[in-house]
């Protein structure tokens, strides 16, 4: 499967075009709403969410709820659209509220010099976070597909600006729906306590935050990805996804970093079993990957997300029309944008899991995926 998006910040809309999806899977367009609900949520957003409640409208590939296996597109309308439509006007000009002042952190120096543009606003409309709402439409789409084989995504926030949850390894679905019922996605009341708190000093002092979140699928079956070839390993693909979200500067699978300064001994997961269970663990510091192949066991990412780089006490920067040195751009911003991040780290991981699965189990329409899959799955052991 493949997708493309499109769209600016400010423009009319976001779309999306998904190629490769099979035939006569149910499609919720809540359930792709709760998403976008969700990515809208979080201590520390700026006003624009505000102004915004995203909708997807279906534009094609779908019918009577199902997926037809046509190329699918999505839409979200921008609501802050007609408060722009003068300056973003796609053929009439307008020098009207230029930017020349690039943001330390942002795409705008490099993306000015890069493209060629006077107005460093045709950098920012493409590379904010904004087009990140279609990323979820299209990984709810996904998460529909994987439901089918009783595969969850989920994810959680971890830390903010160095305050940390209690670790927790119960993947349970009880965890998951506190970590719903938390408008932070954190399933840990008092360190989101101290996050608020955190957030708040940030904003008072014209500072941003950023942190840590964590993606977990479950209900996997051994063997998606593959060893076989560089781009084809599952933790490349979905590293590669993560580190396409804004802001996300660090990937890091089961125990990711520490594991360099652990033995091996107490690193890797032990191989058991049983009539019942087939293969399995008992622990998952491989965070369900090896050798780019699911392993039966959840897979757990976790990111690390930069300090958004809006200051509203902005950093030094240069006029990139009179060279003299100025104060970076601020017009609106996110003080701590983790918690939507965490949503969009569980889209992209989904896309990249159901197209690795469809990879895998192959076929047009859903009914002979499902035929495959459990025929192959019901086999305990080789
Ligand atoms: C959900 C989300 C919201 C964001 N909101 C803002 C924001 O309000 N202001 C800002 O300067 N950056 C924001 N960012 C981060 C920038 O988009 C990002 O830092 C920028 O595009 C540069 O890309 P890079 O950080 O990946 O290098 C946000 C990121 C995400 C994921
Ligand atoms: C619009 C969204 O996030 C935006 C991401 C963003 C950036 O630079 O990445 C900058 C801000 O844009 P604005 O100046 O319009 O407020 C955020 O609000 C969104 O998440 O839907």
């Amino acid at each position: 499967m493949r997708y493309l998006t499109a769209g600016e910040s400010h423009g009319r809309c976001l779309v999306a075009i998904i190629e490769g999806m099979p035939s006569n899977v149910h499609i919720s367009v809540d359930r792709i709403n709760e998403e976008l609900r969700k990515r809208q949520m979080g201590y520390g957003r700026g006003l624009r969410m505000k102004i915004e409640s995203d909708e997807v409208r279906i534009l094609s590939g779908i019918r009577n709820s199902k997926t037809t296996g046509a190329p699918i597109s999505l839409m979200i309308e921008n609501k802050d659209w007609p408060n722009w439509e003068k300056i973003m006007d796609p053929v009439v000009s307008s020098s009207e509220r230029m930017v020349t002042r690039p943001r330390p952190g942002h795409a705008d120096l490099s993306g000015a010099i890069k493209y060629g543009l006077k107005d460093i606003r045709d950098v920012l409309e493409r590379s904010s976070a904004r087009e990140t709402a279609i990323r979820v439409a299209v990984g709810a789409v996904a998460m529909q597909l994987l439901e089918q084989f009783d595969i969850e995504v989920h994810s959680h926030v971890v830390s903010i600006g160095g305050i940390k949850c209690k670790e927790t390894t119960d993947y349970s679905k009880c965890f998951w729906d506190i970590v719903e019922r938390s408008e932070m996605f954190c399933a840990d009341n008092e360190a989101e306590a101290k996050m608020r708190d955190l957030i708040d000093k940030a904003k008072a002092e014209g500072d941003s935050l950023g942190g840590v979140f964590e993606v977990v699928v479950t209900g996997l079956p051994i063997g998606i990805g593959s060893y076989v070839q560089w781009d084809r390993k599952l933790d490349a693909r979905l590293a590669y996804a993560l580190m396409s979200i804004q802001a996300v500067k660090g990937v890091e699978f089961g125990y990711g970093f520490k594991a360099a300064e652990m033995p091996g001994s107490m690193v890797h997961d032990e191989i058991y079993y049983s009539e019942e269970k087939g293969y399995y663990r008992v622990t998952n510091g491989a965070g369900g990957i090896e050798g780019g192949m699911t392993n039966g066991q959840p897979v757990v990412v976790r990111c690390a997300v930069k300090p958004i780089p809006t200051l509203y006490k902005p950093l030094k920067s240069v006029d990139m029309r009179t060279k003299q040195p100025v104060e970076a751009s601020v017009e609106r911003s996110d003080v701590c944008a983790v918690p939507a991040a965490s949503i969009v780290g569980k889209a992209v991981v989904a896309w990249e899991i159901a197209s690795a699965l469809l990879e895998r189990y192959g076929g047009d329409n859903i009914e002979d995926i499902l035929r495959v899959y459990k025929e192959i799955n019901s086999k305990k052991g080789y």
